[in-house]
């Protein structure tokens, strides 16, 4: 029997290669000791899948979350979602299914909220088939928000065995970010990275290292001037508060190895400062995690990988990697709220 309550898996864009890594981490769950989950899908997209694959996979419908146990080390444990497979086509995304990957996440999340899961795990969605459907979030990480209720702040964090880095503004052009990158925005995503990383990776001091924005950090004010006028005075603030963080950084030299071991997460101003840095030292590696909601939530660090999508070519490793942190973070919450309550 688990130690924690299954994990909520869901289906991600069904024309990308998101029910193939479902099925293969299922095919791995003794290899890697993964803790029972279940997906949140059509059975028929899923059975289609394993077809299409030639896999030897059954899959089972489960009434009751509570019998993901029962029934995972035989079959793919399917939380039923309305729907059917007639839309789908590997390796093309359709806002046609656009309400099945919506509802998976939406259920997914209630089902995590409520308790009877411990945590969900996202598969990828094809973010401009959603658009097309009049989904109006730039991706899972302000939807989760918005469905955690207002006042929600949700930091996105990327992490490998190597390195874990937080964009501090996500899916925006380029031309916004001076914009929207605001001491206030940093000092608040500091404070909830810290207190994530003590909570659920059991740091217990995080040491934080935030990026400049422009080339060398700006050379004091001869290449920008957002390090001087934004980001050091919230550093500054940050430091009396108590808090472990040091910037603004050069990015280009904050990510080699020596440089690495000075600190425990990496944030940047801007998306592809820190993905791309995480997603070169291991992308099959990586984990998304969302800290900053109640409750927790996890995804592979790749995309829908439409080019591949069909060919049984696709790779589980970050899927499963997302497993295994959500179900850490899961024991480490549980032992946490246990510790309080003793106390
Ligand atoms: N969490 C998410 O929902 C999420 C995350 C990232 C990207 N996306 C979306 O995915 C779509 C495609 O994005 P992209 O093309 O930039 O990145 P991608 O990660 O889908 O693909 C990049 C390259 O990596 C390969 N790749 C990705 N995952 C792989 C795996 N598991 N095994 C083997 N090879 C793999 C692909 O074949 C491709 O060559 C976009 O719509 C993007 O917004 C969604
Ligand atoms: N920026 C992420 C990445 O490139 O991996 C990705 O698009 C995930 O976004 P959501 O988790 O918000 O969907």
């Amino acid at each position: 029997m688990s130690d924690i309550k299954p994990i909520a898996m869901t289906l991600g864009e069904p024309g990308g290669i998101g029910p193939e890594l479902a099925i293969k981490a299922w095919l791995a769950r003794a290899e890697h000791n993964l803790p029972p989950f279940f997906i949140l899908s059509p059975k028929i997209i899923m059975d289609q899948t394993t077809e299409a694959l030639g896999l030897q996979v059954k899959t089972k419908v489960i009434d009751e979350v509570s019998q993901t146990g029962k029934f995972f080390e035989d079959a793919l444990p399917v939380f039923e979602i309305p729907g059917n497979g007639e839309d789908i086509k590997p390796g093309t995304a359709s806002s046609k299914t656009a309400s099945i990957v919506i509802d998976s996440i939406i259920h997914g999340v209630n089902l995590t909220r409520s308790g009877t899961a411990s945590a969900v795990v996202t598969n990828p969605i094809q973010k401009s088939v959603l658009y097309q459907a009049g989904f109006n979030h730039p991706g899972h990480t302000e939807f989760l928000a918005e469905l955690s209720g207002p006042g929600t702040i949700p930091v996105m964090m990327l992490a490998n065995s190597q390195l874990r880095v937080v964009p501090m503004t996500i899916h925006i052009a380029l031309s916004e970010v001076p914009k929207q990158l605001t001491a206030e925005i940093i000092k608040q995503l500091v404070r909830i990275t810290t207190a994530s990383l003590q909570r659920d990776l059991g740091l217990k001091k995080p040491r934080l290292a935030i990026a400049g924005l422009n080339p060398h950090a700006g050379e004091d004010g001869s290449m920008g001037d957002e390090e001087i006028k934004v980001i050091r005075p919230a550093i500054m603030e940050l430091r009396d508060e108590g808090f472990d963080v040091v910037g603004p950084l050069p990015a280009d030299t904050m990510f080699h190895a020596e440089a690495r071991a000075n600190y425990d997460v990496a944030l940047c101003p801007y998306h592809d400062q820190a993905l791309i840095p995480v997603k070169t030292l291991d992308f099959h590696g990586g984990v998304n995690v969302t800290l900053g909601l109640p409750f927790i939530r996890t995804s592979p660090d790749h995309g829908t990988a439409l080019d591949i999508a069909g060919k049984g070519i696709a790779r589980p490793d970050s899927l499963i990697a997302a497993i295994k942190m959500a179900a850490d973070m899961a024991r480490k919450r549980a032992a946490g709220n246990a510790a309080s309550q003793g106390a």
